[in-house]
């Protein structure tokens, strides 16, 4: 079957800019729990903090690996290490399945057993299966080949990029969850349906780290969405949209800034509240 796919515009992105307003609290908000990062990648943790900050969230509670505490708080000292209550959670950017302890093992289970919003990137990419609450993975195409392969569908890391639409569409049917498969165009899709392309302006988001601000900036996202989430559950696949959308307008801002030059992760995450700003007086 021929899918239609749409491309998320900035009007789509402005109906998912939460403002806050007088009666607003840092826990009104949103409160996302972020469990990232590893001894191998520590930056992971780092880039999707300060992107889940940049993108305008009430708190984060970061409770991944505890020797990785420091380094995100030198980074953002807004941050808090305690567990507590949380509204969303970003699991897995720049962790490694395959080094799992038991703790951390407990810790990603707990929170894909809460009911609230998940979005599972790289290492946490192979519990998608048993989410309780709205949740999106964020792969890229080799990610993606080898979460299929994992399920008996085999699928060449070729083939996926020469179809990345299909085999956006096939995940998310399979898995039973909201797929985000990102690229220079990424594709959104979920099992009721939606079909979302988000083109990017330019190509210096190819760089290290990229993908850890866009899980920071979705999980944002979720947190300040949960009602609307609670509600239904299908919303997760418009804020994946505007989470890439958001993205890909901060790396051209970010490069504009540049002399229209290469970026760094950190470059997309400062430039993020601009983009946010501009969309939000649309
Ligand atoms: N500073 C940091 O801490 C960083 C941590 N990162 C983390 O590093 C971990 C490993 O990520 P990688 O993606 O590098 O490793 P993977 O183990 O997923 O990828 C390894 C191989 O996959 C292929 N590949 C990588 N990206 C691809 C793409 N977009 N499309 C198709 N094939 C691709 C390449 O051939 C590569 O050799 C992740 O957990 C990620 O979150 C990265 O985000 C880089 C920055
Ligand atoms: N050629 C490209 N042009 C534009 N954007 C790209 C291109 N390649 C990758 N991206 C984007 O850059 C990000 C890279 O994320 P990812 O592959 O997870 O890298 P990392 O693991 O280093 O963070 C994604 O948002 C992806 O959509």
């Amino acid at each position: 079957m021929t899918e239609t796919w749409r491309e998320w515009a900035a009007e789509d992105t402005a109906a998912w800019i939460r403002v806050p307003g007088a009666g607003d609290d840092k826990y009104a908000r949103g409160v996302l729990g972020v469990i990232t990062g590893s001894h191998d990648y520590p930056g992971a943790a780092v880039l999707g903090v300060e992107a889940a900050n940049r993108a305008g969230i009430g708190m984060v509670r970061y409770t991944g690996p505890r020797a990785l505490g420091a380094l995100v708080l030198a980074r953002r000292p807004e941050t808090v290490l305690v567990t507590g209550r949380v509204q969303a959670w970003l699991l897995g950017s720049g962790m490694d399945a395959g080094k799992r302890n038991f703790l951390l093992q407990g810790e990603l289970s707990h929170a894909l057993a809460s009911g609230q919003p998940v979005v599972l990137d790289a290492g946490a990419l192979d519990l998608v299966g048993v989410h309780t609450g709205p949740t999106v993975i964020t792969p890229h195409a080799r990610e993606l080949q080898r979460l299929l392969d994992a399920r008996e569908i085999p699928a060449s890391l070729e083939e996926i990029r020469e179809a990345p639409g299909e085999w956006a569409v096939r995940a998310a049917n399979e898995l039973g969850t909201a797929v985000l498969l990102k690229g220079a165009v990424t594709h959104i899709a979920d099992p009721t349906g939606a079909r979302y392309t988000v083109t990017a302006p330019g190509h210096w988001l190819a760089t290290a780290g990229t993908g850890d601000v866009l899980g920071g900036i979705l999980g944002a996202f979720a947190a300040g969405h949960a009602d609307a989430l609670a509600l239904e559950a299908g919303a997760i696949t418009a804020l994946a949209a505007s989470a890439a959308f958001v993205h890909g307008q901060a790396a051209a801002v970010a490069s504009l800034a540049r002399g229209g030059g290469p970026v760094t992760a950190l470059d997309v995450a400062d430039a993020v509240p601009p983009v946010i700003g501009e969309l939000a007086a649309m």
